[in-house]
């Protein structure tokens, strides 16, 4: 097992390029499931979730190689497996499986799903829309059983907007009989990115990016090859360090009509912002303004953000409340930037910083994915030594960290944890 170091205090300068969004690839990767020939998927980001998902499908049967940023899923022979266990407890992503199984076996049995622990993810708003497409759902021992003798099209009304409930009925209504209407449905890139594969698969998708999503069924779907969007939320965490500790740096690979919420208020902290058809140049400029942020749905502040942006705003004057709307638990990050000397506390689903603090080095522990960038931009920030452990969360949504670093010319390596460090680790 590793640990994260980070020596702070260095300017970051140079270009960075994202890789394909992590949060579209999860649910690619299923929906691939529901084709009769082969699915190539393009600009795969190199994280664990994706190893997961490819191990996944190996175990329903499919014939799954897994190269540098491309996967090729033969389906042919896959077979509807019940996964009750083991893997799918391990990301939250593999509630995808149910969808596209559903779609293409008309059952299956999946484990609630993992993933990061953000307070309370329930998945009713999925069920829902499943029982609507007429399938019998039921939850035994931790695990979902889902079976349909036919999926009819149905009009449901989404009662929250959820990025994974609207994915997931779009996997079973695009083999369901008839038209689907999905009234609420969240408005995410990554939505998108999902009914483009499924219309290169002929899919009949219309309203994708809009709040009602309209789906004919289909007979069949066949293989195709799709390139996966830049990864917002990988673009927006370098724009943050390069907020807190860049001169000029280029972040190649975004579209940055993605990134409005954060751009806007990157710019009312001070920061400059530069925006080019598929780059944006970020300059970090002192004094920073502190600001009120408020996760939204997109194209709202995302709530991926919030945590490595509070590690920014604890460099700025002032006082900003960070609220969280959609996942109110989101603070773990808290505890560790007080440790690292940070004014910050949290009150109901808000965190309150008060700036500007002198982050100090110091041992910190990610306890989800962002929670791990936020410790990451505080020991860019902070005099002399972080150390992160819990990589395995940071490993699970960012492709080469430290690589990309340190060709901006950050101070980061990793080293094994010390026997004292693994025994602390065991009985956390
Ligand atoms: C709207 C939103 O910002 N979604 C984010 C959320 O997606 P993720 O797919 O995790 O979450 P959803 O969009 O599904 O959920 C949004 C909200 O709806 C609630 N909910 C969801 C499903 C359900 O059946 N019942 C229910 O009550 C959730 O608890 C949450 O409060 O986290 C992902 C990973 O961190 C982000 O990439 C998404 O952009
Ligand atoms: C929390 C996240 O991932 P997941 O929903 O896959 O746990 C995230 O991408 O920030």
């Amino acid at each position: 097992m590793q640990k994260l170091l980070i020596e702070g205090g260095h300017t970051l300068e140079g270009t960075v390029s994202i890789s394909g969004a992590k949060n579209s690839a999860v649910a690619l990767i299923p929906a691939a499931i529901l084709a009769d020939s082969a699915v190539v998927i393009d600009n795969l980001p190199v994280i664990s979730d994706v190893d997961l998902l490819a191990e996944l499908l190996r175990e329903i049967g499919g014939d799954v190689d897994l190269g540098n940023q491309t996967m090729t899923i033969h389906p042919e022979k896959m077979v509807a497996m019940p996964l009750p266990n083991g893997r799918v407890k391990k990301l939250r992503a593999s509630y995808y499986l149910m969808g596209a199984m559903l779609g293409k076996f008309k059952k299956a049995v999946i484990g609630l799903p993992g993933g990061c622990n953000l307070g309370p993810r329930p998945i009713d708003q999925h069920i829902k829309g499943f029982e609507a497409l007429g399938a019998q759902v039921t939850n035994e021992q931790g695990a979902i059983y889902l079976r349909a003798n036919e999926l009819r099209g149905a009009k449901i009304y989404l009662d929250v907007v959820s990025v994974g409930a609207t994915i997931n009925i779009m996997l079973a209504a695009v083999r369901a009989k008839g038209r689907t209407i999905i009234e609420n449905a969240a408005k995410e890139p990554e939505i998108i990115d999902v009914a483009t594969l499924l219309t290169s698969m002929g899919a009949k998708i219309k309203g994708a990016g809009t709040n009602v999503i309209r789906i004919d069924g289909v007979d069949h779907l066949q293989g195709c090859r799709h390139s996966i969007i830049p990864d917002r939320i990988e673009a927006g965490t370098y724009m943050i360090m390069a907020a807190a500790m860049g001169r000029r740096v280029h972040i190649d690979n975004v579209i940055p009509t993605h990134l409005e919420s954060v751009t806007a208020k990157l710019r009312e902290m001070g920061t400059t912002v530069e925006e080019y058809d598929d780059q944006l140049i970020i300059s970090g400029m002192d004094p920073k303004k502190g600001v009120d942020i408020k996760t939204l749905v997109y194209p709202g502040f995302p709530t991926d953000l919030q945590q490595p942006f509070t590690s920014l705003l604890t460099s700025a004057e002032g006082t900003s409340i960070v609220t969280d709307t959609i996942y109110d638990a989101r603070f773990k990050h808290v505890d560790e930037l007080r440790r690292m000397g940070a004014s910050v506390k949290v009150e109901g689903r808000s965190s309150i910083v008060n700036g500007k603090s002198s982050l100090q080095g110091a041992k910190v522990k990610a306890s989800d994915l962002r929670a791990g960038a936020a410790l990451v931009i505080a020991g860019l920030m902070a005099e002399g030594i972080t150390e992160v452990s819990g990589l395995e969360h940071i490993d699970r949504g960012y492709e080469h960290l430290e690589t990309k670093l340190t060709r901006l010319g950050a101070k980061v390596w990793r080293e094994e944890l010390t026997e004292e460090e693994l025994e602390q680790v065991k009985q956390s």
